[in-house]
């Protein structure tokens, strides 16, 4: 259990500048939980204080009941810029290799995790490659396996796949689905793609702009199996994506928007 309480922050600097006011939620074990909203509202600033990597200047955050106050243990975080996050001078293997001798995994526990990982994103044939010797997408591809290679808990991700096309994009965001349903790890994923929050979502949170709120915690109640055709295509994918739009746009201009999509 992810929880939020009364999260705030502030960057201190010129005047300040009040990044998130108040945020409240809860991610139950298990759940997949989409965060959109207006660019600027703090999306990202909220990912790196649930990591622990920014310390909130009100609230706190739990993760299984403990507070955090720097990164916690079973938590895994993939970022948009994958180039930055690997380390281009140790191959596929080694880099996916790398939190598991943090963690002081035993070497052929973390031979294993590391071979069903790469295996379980379609690189197995890449291990003894190094990241610029691949495409974006299959670096992204390397990104996740080493963030499931770890066996987290929790599992963070700041617009994952916003760098690759719109064909890969598709595509890992399949292989996040199937991870997710095999594994059974609690996901927040913050996208600005509002079809993206929807079609992988269980819940879609909205965030204000600022000062910011939650704006609106939205269950998705399409189908628990999802497919970029069926899915994107079923008039109740297009019903909770106008509405989800009609939110950001209020946030945007404090005008309201849609009503609450009944069913
Ligand atoms: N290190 C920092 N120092 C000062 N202000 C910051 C810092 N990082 C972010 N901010 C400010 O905090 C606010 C929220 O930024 P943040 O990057 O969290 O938003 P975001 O929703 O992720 O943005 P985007 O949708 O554009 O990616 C912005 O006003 C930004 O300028």
């Amino acid at each position: 259990m992810l929880e939020i309480t009364g999260l705030g922050k502030v960057y201190e600097g010129r005047g300040g500048v009040e990044a998130l006011r108040k945020i409240d939620f809860r991610v139950a074990d298990g759940d997949l939980v989409c965060v959109v909203g207006p660019s600027g509202c703090g999306k990202t600033t909220l990912l790196k204080c649930l990591a622990g990597l920014l310390t909130p200047t009100t609230g706190e955050v739990r993760v299984a009941g403990r507070r955090v106050t720097g990164p916690p243990p079973g938590m895994a975080v993939v970022f948009q810029e994958y180039g930055r996050s690997l380390f281009p001078w140790m191959t596929v293997r080694k880099n996916v290799e790398l939190p598991l001798r943090e963690k002081k995994v035993p070497a052929p526990r973390r031979r294993e995790l590391v071979e069903e990982a790469l295996s379980a994103v379609g690189l197995a044939g890449a291990a003894a490659a190094h990241p610029w010797q691949l495409s974006g997408g299959m670096q992204q591809r390397v990104a996740i396996a080493r963030a499931i290679a770890y066996e987290p808990q929790v599992l963070l991700m700041d617009e994952p796949f916003a760098a690759v096309d719109a064909q890969t994009r598709a595509e890992l965001e399949d292989l996040l689905l199937t991870l997710w349903q095999r594994l059974g790890v609690t996901t927040l994923l913050v996208t600005h793609d509002i079809d993206e929050a929807v079609y992988l979502g269980r819940r879609v949170i909205v965030l204000s702009s600022a000062p910011t709120v939650v704006q609106e915690d939205l269950p998705i109640d399409l189908p628990a199996a999802r497919d970029q055709i069926t899915t994107r295509s079923a008039p109740r994918f297009a019903e909770l994506r106008a509405h989800v739009y009609a939110q950001i746009k209020q946030a945007k201009t404090g005008v309201p928007g849609g009503e609450a999509p009944a069913r």
